[in-house]
């Protein structure tokens, strides 16, 4: 058999900033891999771009020219707009879309992946409902009847795409698949720690968003490093005192690595949270709008996050206990002014 039809069939489920920098770090590395077939499908979700459809310009250019510009992506890489085409035969899927869309594209593959289908999920984002928080690994897993890993860690996408060091996390609950993923995203300047804990990789990743808002708003307000520092420990507690009250069985160790502590500091400093949080103080117009104007396509994951966890903190009668949260989702959501960041905190 050739190398071509043996081996594990990587297919990604996204493009956007993140996911396209994902595609270069594995299309790399399933050429040096010998566990790998060597084409990686990406997923699209088709756009026009000046008349041109998405896809074509990017396996035309090796460039994604809308989310990811100036970069190259490897020549193995092709997109493709039909979701169905790229899962098919895959026996990885590594799933990278902004989490308001993973229903929509779960109820599409439903039924249609083998159950031996391993999948990794980059998502930084959660869900609640009824009786908790529901982190999007579960939703994936419930809905396609697959193991998913989660990768999260202070990963600002421009800065890998240009190569520059940082570390990354991934949960398992499989070892040996946790091992699989580590061999698919390591390079030089990205390096994977692996820990048993699915569920407190992907929390840590979409709770630091939260933080970043509070740290935006700070910086909208000019009030300065010590401030933010305050905003970023304060906001560290609350996430894991959250993710502690919420979610049994989150191992201590996960907070300290790349997903957990590194995650909320480069977020707080380097995010688009933190941006347009920032742009929603100095500008005074809403989350929405500033997302169009200033993102041009790319998503916020953190006002999204604000809401879910404010919904089951005044359910439980929990806005007490957990200030800085409650003040955040107040200042971007009910009208508080933003300079309440600090006296409602303190
Ligand atoms: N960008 C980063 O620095 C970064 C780093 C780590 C993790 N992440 C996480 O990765 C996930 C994906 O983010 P990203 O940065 O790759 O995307 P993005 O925000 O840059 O782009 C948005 C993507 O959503 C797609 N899209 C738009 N409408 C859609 C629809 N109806 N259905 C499906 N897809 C649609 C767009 O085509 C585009 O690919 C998010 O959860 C994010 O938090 C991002
Ligand atoms: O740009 P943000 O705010 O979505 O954050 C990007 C990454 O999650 C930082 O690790």
């Amino acid at each position: 058999m050739t190398r071509e039809s043996a081996g594990e069939k990587v297919a990604l489920i996204g493009s956007g900033n993140w996911g396209t920098v994902i595609s270069k770090i594995i299309a790399r590395n399933v050429t040096k891999h010998n566990e790998f077939q060597q084409e990686v499908k990406m997923w699209v979700f088709e756009e026009t771009i000046n008349g041109r459809k998405l896809t074509e310009l990017i396996n035309e250019k090796h460039e994604n020219v809308k989310y990811l510009p100036g970069i190259t992506i490897p020549e193995n890489v092709k997109a493709v707009p039909d979701l169905l085409e790229v899962v098919r035969d895959a026996t990885v899927l590594v799933i990278c879309i902004p989490h308001q869309f993973v229903h929509n594209v779960c109820d599409q593959l439903k039924g249609k992946i083998d159950p031996k289908v391993k999948a990794i999920s980059l998502i930084k984002g959660v869900e609640t409902d009824d009786k908790g928080i529901r982190p999007i690994s579960h939703v994936i897993s419930e809905s396609l009847q697959i193991s998913v890993c989660s990768l999260s860690g202070a990963n600002i996408a421009n800065e890998i795409a240009d190569e520059n060091f940082s570390e990354t996390t991934i949960g398992f609950n499989v070892r040996e698949e946790g091992e699989l993923f580590k061999k698919l995203f390591e390079t030089k300047y990205f390096r994977v720690g692996i820990i048993n804990d699915v569920v407190g990789v992907e929390l840590c990743g979409a709770l630091k968003n939260v933080i970043a808002i509070g740290a935006g708003i700070v910086d909208g307000l000019k009030l300065g490093e010590n401030t933010k520092a305050a905003i970023i420990r304060m906001g560290f507690l609350e996430m894991k005192k959250f993710m502690r009250k919420f979610y049994g069985g989150i191992k201590e160790e996960t907070f300290f690595e790349s997903c957990g502590i590194a995650d909320v500091i480069a977020t707080c400093y380097g995010g688009r949270n933190r941006k347009v949080a920032e742009s929603f103080v100095t500008s005074g117009k809403p989350f929405d709008q500033l997302e169009k104007e200033l993102l041009q396509g790319q998503k916020l994951q953190g006002t999204l996050t604000v809401k879910e966890i404010n919904r089951i903190l005044s359910r439980e009668g929990l806005n007490d206990e957990f200030k800085l949260f409650t003040t955040i989702y107040r200042i971007a959501f009910e009208g508080l002014p933003p300079k309440t960041i600090i006296k409602d905190i303190i």
